[in-house]
């Protein structure tokens, strides 16, 4: 449904996205997750069709969202960073207005904005004036003005920025219930809304996409789905910086939340190469270095291990591609 290749855009002389190839399946949910400034925003707003790529192609059913722009708008339901919002009308006005501009017949107009108040939860707002709605209510009706027309696709720019904890789990939620009916692809720089609400998860950095695969597979793919977590008595970042060298191992980081410098403990978390098994080699190397290891064990990788690992490390990481994956096994 959705499908970009070798996608680049550069501001000036500043590469913002260099090479992005992904596709979204019909009715998948596809989390785009990466950093601030990784290039998320540029990427959507090219797949909406408001930037011109400066090379490859982004094509939307079938549509190249260049060539073919207006049969793309069409098709897709766009809510950028900020919504676009009419403070002064109603939310059933406004739902009114934006399904008259994305060529909605008069006479569907009336079920297909009561459909879109539904999905969204906003039966008790729609005759309220959008300037007085919370937040969340807003990013309902963000959401709501881009299924209006109910497009088989719809991007979502980092939809929970600025909600509180109850109104982020809503509109989750309601993204989650699009799935199936609708192919989504929700940009994001915060990891549990990829594992909470995407089938699929597309890692960028610095403009570049390192990894896509289902959260799962990722991280059994990178870590081999196993880390460990130590107590030891000695300095943190020297003991970083020996672990680090160990053959198998791919990432050293603090704990957070463990912090106890009267005693000279520190609390690290050792991730494996993927198949790796690096245990006795960890241990053998902090006792010869003179560390402490009062407690070690073995942990289930989690997808933030995966995240820092793959936006922290300068590694050539494209064989965690899905695409090149296959390759290999054809
Ligand atoms: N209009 C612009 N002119 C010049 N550089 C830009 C422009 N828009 C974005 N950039 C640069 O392109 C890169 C990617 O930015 P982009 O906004 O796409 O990232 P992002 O992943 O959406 O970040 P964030 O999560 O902070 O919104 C950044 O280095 C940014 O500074």
């Amino acid at each position: 449904m959705i499908e970009v290749e070798h996608l680049s855009k550069t501001y000036g002389s500043t590469p913002a996205i260099t090479d992005v190839t992904f596709s979204v399946e019909p009715g998948e949910i596809l989390g785009f997750l990466g950093p601030n400034g990784a290039g998320k925003t540029t990427t959507m707003r090219i797949l909406a069709g408001y930037l011109p790529a400066s090379s490859g192609t982004a094509k939307i059913a079938g549509f190249d969202v260049h060539e073919n722009s207006l049969a793309v708008r069409q098709r897709i339901g766009y809510l950028p960073e900020t919504p676009p919002l009419y403070p002064d009308m109603t939310v059933e006005g406004f739902l009114h207005f934006v399904a008259r501009i994305k060529g909605v017949s008069a006479g569907d107009r009336n079920s297909k904005v009561d459909a879109a108040i539904q999905r969204c939860n906003l039966e008790d707002r729609r005759k309220v004036i959008i300037r007085k709605l919370s937040k969340g209510y807003r990013q309902r009706v963000g959401i709501a003005q881009a299924i209006v027309h109910d497009p088989p696709a719809i991007i979502l720019d980092e939809p929970t920025v600025g909600l509180d904890p109850r109104q982020i789990i809503d509109v989750r939620n309601l993204i989650k219930s699009l799935a199936g009916t609708h192919t989504i692809i929700l940009s994001t720089h915060i990891l549990p809304e990829v594992s909470m609400t995407c089938s699929r998860v597309a890692i960028i950095n610095r403009g570049k996409v390192v990894a896509t695969n289902t959260p799962e597979l990722l991280m059994t793919q990178l870590t081999g789905g196993s880390g460990y977590e130590l107590e030891i008595e000695g300095e943190a970042a020297l003991a970083k910086q020996v672990l680090q060298k160990v053959p198998g191992v791919s990432l050293v980081e603090s704990i957070p939340g463990h912090h106890l410098p009267k005693d000279n403990r520190a609390y690290l978390r050792v991730i494996s190469q993927g198949g790796r098994e690096p245990g006795k080699d960890i241990a053998t190397t902090l006792i010869s270095c003179g560390f402490g290891l009062h407690e070690m064990r073995r942990v289930s990788a989690s997808l933030e291990d995966v995240f820092l690992q793959l936006t922290t490390e300068e590694k050539n990481l494209a064989t965690l591609d899905e695409s090149a994956q296959d390759e290999g096994a054809a």
